[in-house]
């Protein structure tokens, strides 16, 4: 059976972590996929793969393509898939626009997008309205990072405060999960207990609901990780390793 978003809501109830990452290709998409990961995130940090510096220059007909082909990877996850720095934050009409192209163009099944109170609860609840499920992300929104950096937020216990009264808003406002990133493990357990709706950690400790990082991170393919996340194996090491030989063996005339 697909995952699907009320799946989300029944595994919080059940106290079964769900288990998050990025793609941004088909080759992977389908691994993850045949591996049982339950959500699929096409995010913004595909950067990474593109070679920019932030999340910031990406756009919507990139998120698109790349959507289209983590999509075609996939059979059970629920696929997520972020919107763009500058593709909903200037009205509503622009909101509703890049969301159903997301939704009509790709087969993706909900989209991402940052901020909270008051920003976009208004968009958020339109949105949802609409018939396009939303996913919510507050505390480090990297597309903030001219004004935040990528340090941990909600230090403060005002700033934590605030924290907790976006990830309600957002709720009220009817996203179906909501990611967590970069806050206190403490201030995340407490939203998750606030929270009916699932809550997906990146850097925001044990107690959410799940689980998420970004796929190249995991998997060592990336120059630097953030300082929350695990790297799994080194495949950086592993393709160089193989790249070293197959250049050997051309230049001996070994191979083919
Ligand atoms: N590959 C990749 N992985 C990610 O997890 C990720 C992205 N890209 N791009 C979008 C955001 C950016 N992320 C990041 C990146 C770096 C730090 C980091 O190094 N934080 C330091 C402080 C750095 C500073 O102040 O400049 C820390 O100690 O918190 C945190 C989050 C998480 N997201
Ligand atoms: C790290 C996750 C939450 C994200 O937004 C992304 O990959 O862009
Ligand atoms: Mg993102």
């Amino acid at each position: 059976m697909a995952v699907t978003t009320q799946q989300l809501l029944q595994w919080k109830q059940q106290g079964r972590s769900i288990v998050a990452l990025t793609a941004w290709d088909y080759a992977i998409a389908q691994i993850l996929d045949a591996t049982g990961v339950d959500l699929i995130l096409v995010g913004d940090s595909m950067a990474a793969v593109l070679g920019y510096e932030t999340t910031l220059p990406i756009t919507l007909e990139e998120m698109l393509l790349h959507a289209k082909a983590v999509r075609r990877g996939v059979k059970q996850a629920l696929v997520v898939v972020d919107l763009p720095f500058l593709t909903y934050q200037e009205s509503l009409q622009q909101a509703m626009h890049s969301a159903g192209r997301v939704l009509k163009e790709t087969g993706a099944q909900a989209v991402k997008l940052e901020g909270g109170y008051p920003a976009m609860v208004e968009t958020i609840t339109r949105l949802v309205q609409a018939g396009i499920p939303v996913m919510g992300h507050v505390g480090l929104t990297p597309q903030s990072v001219h004004q935040l950096g990528l340090r941990q937020q909600g230090k403060t216990e005002e700033a934590a405060e605030r924290i907790l009264q976006e990830a309600i808003a957002l709720e009220q406002a009817g996203v179906f999960a909501i990611v967590l990133e970069h806050i206190p493990a403490n201030l995340a357990m407490q939203i998750t207990q606030k929270l009916a709706i699932p809550t997906i950690g990146i850097g925001a400790g044990n107690y959410c609901d799940g689980q998420v990082l970004v796929t190249a991170d995991v998997l060592g393919l990336t120059q630097k990780q953030p300082p929350f996340a695990k790297v799994y194996t080194n495949l950086r090491e592993t393709i160089s390793k193989a790249v070293q030989d197959y250049a050997a063996e051309v230049r001996e005339r070994k191979f083919p």
